[in-house]
This record gives structure tokens, sequence and C-alpha cells, in this order.
């Protein structure tokens, strides 16, 4: 039997959509926290809807870039995970999660050959890597941009790199996804939403029935 597929629904800001996620599927909710993101949350709020997840579904909190403090802050949440979404180093990564005490999440853009091959500078110090589209330069956040990649462009990536798939994925593309690029994991914000940082319930429930069905 093939493992199962890991499915986070990311940018969740409120109790209903929780709700709703939960009820379809997921296994992980993401809750953001980047005060330019349509999808940001404030700390009450992510305090508040980790509590509600707790014991149902996998909780992230994603950040870009923290320092120490803003790292201590959401750890003390009791998150499952924290994700990283800046140009943090490998160095900082391996101190955030020491520091953290949680399980960590990196997040690496994908553009280029160049960036496939930095992919291995993270396999030994995050928990899980996250691959997701590069921002096109001038971009005001670093995810959440409904951009795809070349996923042809991870048949460089060594095969004993395990990762989760992001970027742009729909209700539409996502099987093709999952049979093409065979992550272990999918990641999706955009494309389960009607307007930016508004998820939709079908839309969540045709992502995550189609994902399930091309495993
Ligand atoms: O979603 C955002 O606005 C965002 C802003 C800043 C950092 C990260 C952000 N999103 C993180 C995610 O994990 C997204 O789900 C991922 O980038 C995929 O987004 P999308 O292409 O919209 O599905």
């Amino acid at each position: 039997m093939a493992d199962p597929l890991i499915i986070k629904i990311c940018g969740i800001k409120t109790p209903d959509v929780l709700e709703t996620a939960i009820a379809a599927g997921t296994d992980m909710v993401g809750f953001l926290h980047f005060p330019r993101s349509p999808r940001h949350a404030s700390v009450d709020t992510i305090a508040d809807l980790i509590s509600q997840a707790r014991g149902r579904v996998q909780t992230c909190v994603v950040l870009v870039n923290p320092d120490n403090s803003t790292v201590a802050e959401f750890a003390a949440l009791g998150p499952d995970w924290i994700q990283l979404h800046g140009p943090e180093t490998p160095h900082r990564v391996e101190a955030i999660r020491a520091e953290a005490g949680v399980e960590i999440i990196k997040a690496l853009p994908i553009g280029s050959a160049e960036d496939v091959g930095h992919v291995s500078d993270f396999h030994e110090v995050a928990d899980r890597l996250l691959l997701d589209a590069k921002p096109p330069k001038g971009a005001d956040r670093p995810g959440g941009l409904g951009d795809t990649f070349d996923w042809a462009l991870l048949k460089a990536l060594d095969p004993s790199i395990p990762f989760m798939l992001s970027g742009g994925l729909t209700p539409e593309t996502v099987a093709d996804a999952v049979r093409t690029v065979r992550p272990f994991g999918l990641d999706v914000s955009s494309g389960v939403e009607s307007a930016p940082g508004v998820k939709d319930k079908r839309l969540i429930e045709a992502f995550i029935q189609n994902a399930r069905a091309a495993v």
C-alpha cells in the first residue's frame, strides 16, 4: 500500500475555515504570521486556532526570517511545526530548531537547477522540506503567490531526499502533480481561495479529494 499523502492547507485565519479543512480531511493546517500577507494572523488568533486544532490535525506556524524572540513566542503556543519561509541559512535553521524545540519545515524557493542544488544543504538541518515556487523579483512576500515552478527541475534532486510540494497547486492540477512529482506531501494556499486570503469550502474539499484519489 502506498504511504498516505500528507496534505497541508496553509494560510487559515478563522475558526470556521479551520473546521472546514479538518472536516475535509486535511492532515496539517498552516497559520501565517507575516503582516504583508492577506493570510496574516495575529499571535492571539494563532494561539486560539492552535488550541482549536490540537489533537485533531497537525498545526504549523509559518514565519519569515524570525528573530529568536519571535521563535520563542510562537513555540510557546505549542504548534507541532514551525515553517521557515524566508532566506534562513542552514546554520540559522539548525539554530532555530534547537531554540524552538519544535519540528521545523524549511521552505525552499525553486526556480532553477541551481536552486535544486541547494536543497541538499537543508536536508539534515530541517525535519521536513517544502519546495515552493521562487517568487518573482520585487514580489512583496516569499510565498502564497499562486505560482507554479517547472517540476521537471526536480529530476536532478537526490531521490533519497523526501519533500513536500507547493506552489500554485489547485484542485485541477493536484492529481497531475501527485502522479508526476511523487512528493510525500502537498501544501496549498491560493488554489483553495476565492480571493486572496479567502478560503473556499468547495475548493478545499475538491483539492483534498482529487489529491487523495491520485495516490
Ligand atoms: O501565503 C502567503 O501569503 C505567504 C506569505 C509569506 C510567506 C509564506 C506564505 N505562504 C506560505 C505557504 O506555505 C504557501 O502555502 C505556499 O507558498 C504555496 O502558496 P500557493 O502558491 O498560494 O499555493
